[in-house]
């Protein structure tokens, strides 16, 4: 019969399925007992995250390795580790994760830009805030996965569709910024419902299968709202941080609030609050109206506890022709400017 040393002998090449280390190394094997006459073991394994179908996985391989070298029956309780431990090694663990994610490479800054509705100017923002970080010399991709209305190529005035070399999808490039939108592979009028599945898939092929190079910026731009896409990102990034776009609204404040709750619960930082929308500048008398309200992006930022990263006015329709797309402001522009600073504090506080 097993004795306790070979009990935790056996146990310690045993990885924890969130760390990403050996319970040797975590102090993941706390408490063996043994039973001689009935050959029953119990232990008490300490893990990073408990009550997960990871956890029930960790639990089939236990009772397979102690039954296999002698235990009738075993007995297995499951405990978080103590957050010292779980601080200490979750944050390599994430890169790890995220690093497999992208086959290897150097693994870029992601946002993820979401907004508590649609319509308030994700798109737009995902877009020039893209335009700007590329203009202060970074290497920048969009992930356009918007499944209700995938609007960053029409944004960017995209016309072609990704090459495929070899295995690889190449992502259409335009004004320096790499984009590949869920939109290049659906079907312009499937349904809505059989877009929704798809699109953790989608996403992990997006990461898995197209060839960003390096990248120093990926954004994301999601779908509106707090559903189960957003989880899905999460999940899938752990690193990913956050901008809010909402109108200065209050109500539509406090509907971006939720998305942002959501970033709170899964402890992505969030960079910062855009207000789009935020006033009407007179071009004759330079007065501003506020007309969609006023102090929701303020109201929006405290509640998610960050800071307002700019307020963008409202644009009269596109007039002038020239070499951009209707809604990729130039460098000179004054809303060029403003997504200027706005790239500027999101680099400083990334960077940082
Ligand atoms: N500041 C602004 N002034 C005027 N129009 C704007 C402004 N920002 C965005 N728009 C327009 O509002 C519409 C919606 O913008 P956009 O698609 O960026 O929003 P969204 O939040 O991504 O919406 P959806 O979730 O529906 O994709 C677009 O036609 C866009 O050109």
């Amino acid at each position: 019969m097993l004795s306790q040393e070979e009990v935790k002998e056996l146990l310690h090449s045993v990885n924890d399925p969130f760390l990403h280390r050996t319970l040797e190394e975590t102090g993941g094997v706390k408490e063996v007992n043994i039973k001689e006459e009935k050959k029953h073991v119990s232990v008490k394994i300490g893990i990073g995250k408990t009550n997960t179908a990871e956890q029930m996985q960790l639990q089939q391989e236990i009772v397979g390795i102690l039954k296999k070298n002698g235990a009738s029956t075993v007995g297995l309780r499951f405990e978080q580790l103590p957050d010292e431990v779980i601080r200490e090694y979750q944050p390599a663990a994430e890169e790890e994760k995220e690093k497999s994610l992208l086959g290897g490479g150097k693994h870029p800054n992601f946002i993820a830009v979401s907004s508590g509705k649609g319509g308030v100017g994700k798109s737009t923002v995902t877009v020039n805030l893209a335009m700007s970080l590329m203009r202060l010399g970074k290497k920048v991709g969009i992930i356009d996965a918007d499944i209700y209305g995938f609007s960053v190529p029409d944004m960017m005035g995209v016309e072609e569709r990704p090459a495929v070399r070899g295995e690889k999808i190449i992502p259409v490039e335009r004004f320096g910024v790499k984009v590949i939108s869920m939109g290049f592979f659906v079907e312009d009028n499937s349904p809505i419902i059989w877009r929704g599945p798809m699109l953790g898939k989608m996403l992990n092929s997006f990461f898995k299968e197209v060839e960003w190079g390096d990248l120093d910026y990926l954004l994301l731009d999601l779908p509106p709202g707090t559903g189960d896409i957003a989880m899905d990102v999460h999940e899938m990034l752990p690193t990913c941080k956050e901008i809010i776009v909402s109108t200065p609204h209050p109500t539509a404040a406090f509907v971006a609030a939720r998305a942002g709750q959501m970033a709170i619960k899964t402890e992505h930082e969030i960079l910062g609050v855009v207000e789009n929308m935020a006033y009407f500048e007179s071009k004759k008398t330079g007065e501003k109206e506020y007309v969609f309200g006023k102090g929701g992006g303020k109201k929006l930022a405290e509640v998610l506890k960050t800071q307002v990263l700019g307020h963008l006015p409202l644009q009269q329709p596109y007039e002038e022709e020239d070499e951009f797309a209707p809604s990729v402001y130039q460098q000179d522009h004054p809303l060029g400017k403003e997504y200027h600073k706005i790239a500027a504090k999101v680099v400083a506080k990334v960077e940082e």
